[in-house]
């Protein structure tokens, strides 16, 4: 039986890609499509895709479920919305699998303790990009003997949160292996708001925006006499598929929300 995959987002930039992606798939199905506003009826009325693309667009998450009952809930849309997307799919046993960023600590620790209690499983991926995931995981392993650390992360101009979930992620994943410390000089002044970046645990995040860009991250560590640089790009949204398909298929084993596709690996 394949997987019934329904897309929030498919008229993004990463919704496209990923409706043509699952449409490829022989294992899934990809049952319907959520959009904001009434666009057509079905994916094929949309210029942007093929005319065999017959899979019905709803504007309403629940009657989305009710009418073709998928199985999992890819979301790809944006940070206002998301939230309240994911507690639909929890509410209604569909497994979320959440691409969009932008979620606060207190929005993940919310959402984790409802898909234990439905015991419904969930993944929330801030980077679906396996280079990607590599390199979080590269940080953290650093991190362990070259604890002075800064986050550059680069993106297209028309993102929408900062820092990116990626960046939070991995100093997130840094923290964990490292004292909390404020980094630079102790007496160190910003002459100008921001200069020192965003601070997670002391960890300074810095974000870029501009256009031509896709999606890019350095990681830098410094020691004596030496410097560390972990760096990835995504130069074209194909990066993020084969994460998005490895993401369903393993969101059906689970009972719990997973954050990060790298414990899974
Ligand atoms: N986890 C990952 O690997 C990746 C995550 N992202 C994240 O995915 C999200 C989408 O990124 P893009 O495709 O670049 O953005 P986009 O702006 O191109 O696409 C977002 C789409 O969502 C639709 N939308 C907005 N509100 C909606 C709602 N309430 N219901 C249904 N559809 C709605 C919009 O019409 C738009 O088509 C962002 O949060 C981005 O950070 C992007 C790339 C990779
Ligand atoms: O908005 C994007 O484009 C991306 N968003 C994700 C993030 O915030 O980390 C993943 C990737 O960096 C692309």
């Amino acid at each position: 039986m394949p997987i019934r995959v329904a897309i929030a987002g498919p008229r993004g930039r990463m919704g496209q890609e990923a409706v043509r992606t699952i449409m490829e798939e022989a294992e899934m199905e990809l049952v319907a499509a959520l959009d904001y506003k009434e666009v057509g009826t079905q994916l094929n009325e949309l210029t942007i895709f093929p005319t065999d693309y017959e899979v019905p667009i709803y504007t309403d998450l629940k009657l989305l479920i009710e009418e073709t009952t998928p199985d999992v809930f890819l979301d790809l849309t944006t940070p206002k919305s998301v939230y309240e997307h994911t507690i639909i799919a929890l509410k209604s046993g569909v497994r979320p699998v959440i691409g969009t960023t932008g979620f606060s600590h207190a929005e993940l620790m919310e959402l984790e303790s409802m898909a234990s209690d439905q015991k419904t499983g969930a993944l929330i991926v801030p980077n679906f990009a396996i280079g990607a995931i590599l390199m979080m995981k590269f940080a953290k392993m650093a991190a362990e003997y070259l604890p002075e650390v800064e986050i550059i992360e680069l993106h297209h101009d028309r993102k929408l949160d900062a820092p990116s979930g990626t960046a939070a992620k991995t100093a997130q994943m840094i923290s964990e292996v490292r004292e909390s410390h404020k980094q630079g000089h102790p007496d160190e002044h910003e002459t100008m708001e921001g200069a020192r970046g965003a601070n997670y645990d002391g960890i300074p995040i810095h974000s870029v925006r501009l256009p031509g860009l896709v999606a890019h991250q350095t990681v830098l560590f410094g020691g004596e006499g030496q410097l560390l640089t972990l760096k990835h790009d995504s130069f074209d949204r194909k990066s993020f598929m084969s994460g998005i398909k490895i993401a369903i298929r393993k969101v059906m084993e689970l009972n719990k929300l997973i954050y990060g596709l790298e414990k899974l690996l």
